[in-house]
């Protein structure tokens, strides 16, 4: 089957078993960009990429994909009309860059595609990776407070001003592109309240929006999302929105992964995604991550078994995770699960 007859019709469930019943998503993409030398400390972060390299981009896809990674999320996540208008642009050329984020995203599965056709050993020992696999771009939107650029996203407190309301119209636009753009599905990230899941549920169900989502939220205290928001409670909106084919947690520390997929799984039947920071934390005042507080790649994959019997069934890695953390990731799982033996898929 060609890429382009299975994403026109895929579904969560068919893309898992085609998988063997998990998938791995990839690692940070921002944070990877900058390991690469590229400036982020501007208002668009990893968007900004979109105008000044957009070849790095599709290089940090590329090496994601090599290493084991099922699903690839673009560089959308600070990337809004908003934010770009603020920098000169006009609103075509706005739209124009929130597709070249999924374009580049699908060259880089294309080059990946190419490759596989070319090669047949993976240098890593199992022929999956460089199979042709179904492989699927996510479109990923990031909250409005990772728009204000203020570290807003990992508080999730917006003021009484900010309703429901505008944050619909915040990112109504923006989503209605990025569900045209061809990519396979909406990752709706690093939620970090519960007023925004309500809106981007609204969104998806008014606007009709014809690709499926999956629902992000981040946590710091291991039991509620960043706003102290119950995490039950944010689960449970993804839940009751129908285009909404999986709901987890990204962006949070590894130690607390295990609990949050708990209280996921009590509200929800939906397959559990999981893709956690380094466990580093991010000073938004002096916009930098402390290193020193994280975990090493060896640490971070020594949880991968037990948040797969958990229950997630999606895993990969957020802010400070590389591809070598995705390849880790990738040999864990596979070794694991009936797909250990190379396979045609
Ligand atoms: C602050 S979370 C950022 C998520 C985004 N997908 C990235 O890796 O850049
Ligand atoms: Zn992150």
């Amino acid at each position: 089957m060609n890429h382009d007859e299975y994403s026109s019709s895929w579904t969560m469930s068919d893309f898992l078993q085609k998988s063997g019943g998990y998938a791995v998503i990839d690692g940070g993409l921002a944070t990877e960009l900058e390991r690469h030398g590229a400036d982020l400390n501007d208002p668009l972060w990893s968007a900004k990429c979109l105008i000044s390299s957009p070849h790095l981009i599709r290089t940090v896809h590329l090496d994601y994909l090599e290493a084991g990674a099922d699903i690839i999320i673009t560089a959308s996540y600070q990337a809004t009309i908003q934010g770009f208008k603020a920098k000169g642009l006009s609103g075509k050329e706005s739209e124009s860059l929130l597709q070249k984020s999924v374009q580049i995203a699908c060259e880089a599965r294309d080059m990946y595609y190419e490759r596989a056709s070319e090669c047949s050993y993976d240098g890593i020992g199992n022929k999956r990776v460089l199979n042709k696999r179904p492989i699927l771009v996510a479109a990923s939107v990031g909250s409005y407070g990772a728009y204000l650029a203020d570290g807003s996203e990992y508080d999730g407190n917006y003021g009484d001003t900010v309703t429901l309301t505008t944050l619909k119209e915040f990112h109504r636009r923006r989503v209605q592109v990025l569900a045209e753009s061809g990519a396979d599905l909406i990752a709706f990230e690093t939620i970090p309240n519960k007023l925004e899941a309500q809106a981007y549920a609204e969104l998806l169900e008014e606007d009709d929006i014809k690709i499926p989502a999956w629902f992000s939220f981040n946590s710091k205290d291991g039991l509620n999302v960043v706003s102290g928001d119950p995490l039950s409670e944010c689960a449970s909106i993804a839940d009751s929105c129908k285009k909404v084919v999986a709901v987890g947690i990204n962006c949070t520390p590894p130690r607390f992964i295990r609990g949050l997929i708990s209280s996921v799984q009590k509200v929800t039947t939906k397959p559990i995604l999981i893709y956690p920071n380094s466990g580093e934390t991010y000073d938004a005042d002096r916009k930098e991550w402390v290193q020193s507080t994280g975990v090493s790649d060896e640490d971070f994959v020594s949880y991968v078994n037990i948040w797969r019997e958990a229950g997630a069934s999606l895993i990969g890695g957020c802010c400070r995770t590389t591809p070598n953390t995705i390849r880790a990731i990738y040999k864990v799982l596979s070794a694991g699960s009936s797909d250990a033996q190379p396979s045609s898929k």
